[in-house]
């Protein structure tokens, strides 16, 4: 069966890019359809895939088909469309529904939120399907976020709190390392920042790989890292002041961002 991606940017090349490098989909069976045509034709040129001439020729050709376009984007254009009912339509974007997109396609719908370390096969694919799933299509579909990620099953109610920190989060973190890096230049101008950044990136790998083969808690870390009496210490004294409050507005920023995006979402929905 074909699998279609419609639209690629950051995540739909993800998408081309991890299915081909996880082997879990052949790249001549692969179909992509961007708006502008020379996205579609540089990766043609390095995975060998498919290039559909339109959107609709995607759905044609294609038994599952991710919508990979910006929010506001994803039901005008399923609107458009005429998609047959035996086809799965995956949209990737956060702010629309489960019953939003089955109010513009008959058939199986999904909702992942994916994550752009996937192209690492690496990082958590969030997802909710809709009750119109066959056994068959879910296990298809859980087979292809798998081949790519941790594929975690989530409510509607826990999507947008679990996407800053699955999917917002690789850009966060890199703000926080960014914000790190120039933090110790300012102290010490000596310090070169890309030096500082390489040592910060090397240091999150690390990190990760300990926490994740021992198995160890964020608390087991710290206490084996942070010395009685000594440096870290100090730090972590001042992150316990700081980070609660910061990463309490973040979460209610972005939580009015979804929000708002939805209430645009839902005009869509009752403009007709
Ligand atoms: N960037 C990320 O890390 C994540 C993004 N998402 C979701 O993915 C979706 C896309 O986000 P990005 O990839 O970041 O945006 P982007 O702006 O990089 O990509 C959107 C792409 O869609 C294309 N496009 C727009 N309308 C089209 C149409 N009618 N037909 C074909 N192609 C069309 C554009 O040319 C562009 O290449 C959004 O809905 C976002 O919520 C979800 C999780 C993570
Ligand atoms: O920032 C965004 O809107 C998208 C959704 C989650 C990650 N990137």
């Amino acid at each position: 069966m074909n699998i279609g991606i419609i639209g690629l940017g950051s995540i739909g090349q993800m998408l081309v890019k991890a299915f081909c490098k996880s082997a879990a989909v052949p790249p001549e069976k692969l179909v992509v359809f961007n708006r502008t045509r020379e996205k579609a034709e540089r990766l043609q040129a390095e995975y060998n895939i498919a290039i559909a001439e339109t959107a609709q020729e995607v759905c044609d050709q294609c038994g599952v088909v991710f919508v990979c376009t910006k929010p506001l984007d994803i039901l005008p254009l399923l609107r458009e469309l005429s998609v047959s009912a035996q086809t799965h339509v995956v949209s990737v974007a956060a702010g629309v529904s489960i019953a939003d997109l089955e109010g513009v396609h008959t058939g199986a719908v999904s909702k992942v939120i994916p994550t752009v370390t996937s192209q690492e096969l690496r990082g958590v694919s969030l997802y909710a399907c809709s009750q119109r799933l066959s056994d068959e299509q879910r296990e298809q579909f859980l087979g292809l976020l798998s081949s790519i990620s941790l594929a975690q099953e989530v409510s509607e109610q826990e999507i947008e709190t679990a996407t800053i920190l699955t999917s917002s989060a690789p850009g966060l973190i890199a703000g926080i390392l960014e914000s790190f890096a120039q933090a110790a230049v300012r102290k010490t101008p000596e310090l070169q920042i890309d030096l500082a950044r390489r040592m910060l990136v090397e240091t999150m790998l690390g990190t990760a790989m300990l926490l994740q083969k021992e198995q160890l808690g964020f608390d087991q870390l710290i206490e084996r890292v942070a010395t009685k009496g000594g440096i870290t210490e100090e730090g972590l004294r001042v992150l316990d002041k700081t980070l609660p409050s910061g990463f309490d507005e973040l979460f209610a920023m972005t939580e009015s961002k979804h929000d708002l995006l939805k209430q645009l979402v839902q005009k869509q929905n009752t403009v007709e």
